[in-house]
């Protein structure tokens, strides 16, 4: 009888990967995040991507970061991927749940991960570390007992990058 395949992807590099894949659908032109939310049981409950809300037409408004007046600014405009990502969700409670999300969360959306329920978030990119926002977020999860850890890397993920 064959044995079982040994190079399958773990749960980590699984669940990431499908964060990652959902930022593949972002618009915005410098940073794409995606966001998968799971279960304590490992089920997708979950996933979303950084983009405008609906009935905005991405032809319509603006993509650029910088601009005098912050409405000409896409940071008015968009929707965080793990605030659609919790958005999204059509169950019940997310109470326990994990986030996987490719960047680091801003201390708005881990105001909103902190509410949902959600208790341990795992991310790829820090790029932001040490913004004022970033400090936030991680200030508000330490007080709140929400986990946080960078997604571990592997030579294989690497390979596998989206
Ligand atoms: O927690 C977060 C923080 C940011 N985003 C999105 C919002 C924007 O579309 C980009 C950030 O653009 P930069 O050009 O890197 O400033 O990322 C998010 O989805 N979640
Ligand atoms: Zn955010």
């Amino acid at each position: 009888m064959a044995n079982k395949r040994e190079d399958y992807i773990s749960w980590d590099e699984y669940f990431m990967g499908v964060a990652k894949l959902s930022g593949l659908r972002s618009k915005d032109p410098n940073t794409q995040v995606g966001c998968c939310i799971v279960s304590q049981d490992n089920k997708i409950l979950s996933m979303g991507y950084n983009g405008l809300p609906s009935g905005c037409s991405d032809d319509e408004f603006p993509w650029q970061r910088e601009g005098e007046d912050p409405l000409n600014t896409k940071y008015v405009y968009t929707v965080h991927s793990e605030l659609n990502a919790i958005l999204n969700y059509r169950g019940g409670s997310l109470e326990g749940a994990k986030l996987y999300v490719s960047l680091f969360p801003c201390n708005e959306c881990a105001k909103a991960i902190i509410q949902s329920g959600i208790k341990e978030v795992i991310y790829d990119s820090n790029k932001y570390d040490g913004t004022t926002s970033v400090q936030a977020s991680m200030r508000m999860f330490d007080a709140a007992g929400v986990r946080y850890h960078a997604y571990h890397r592997t030579e294989r993920t690497v390979m596998i990058e989206l």
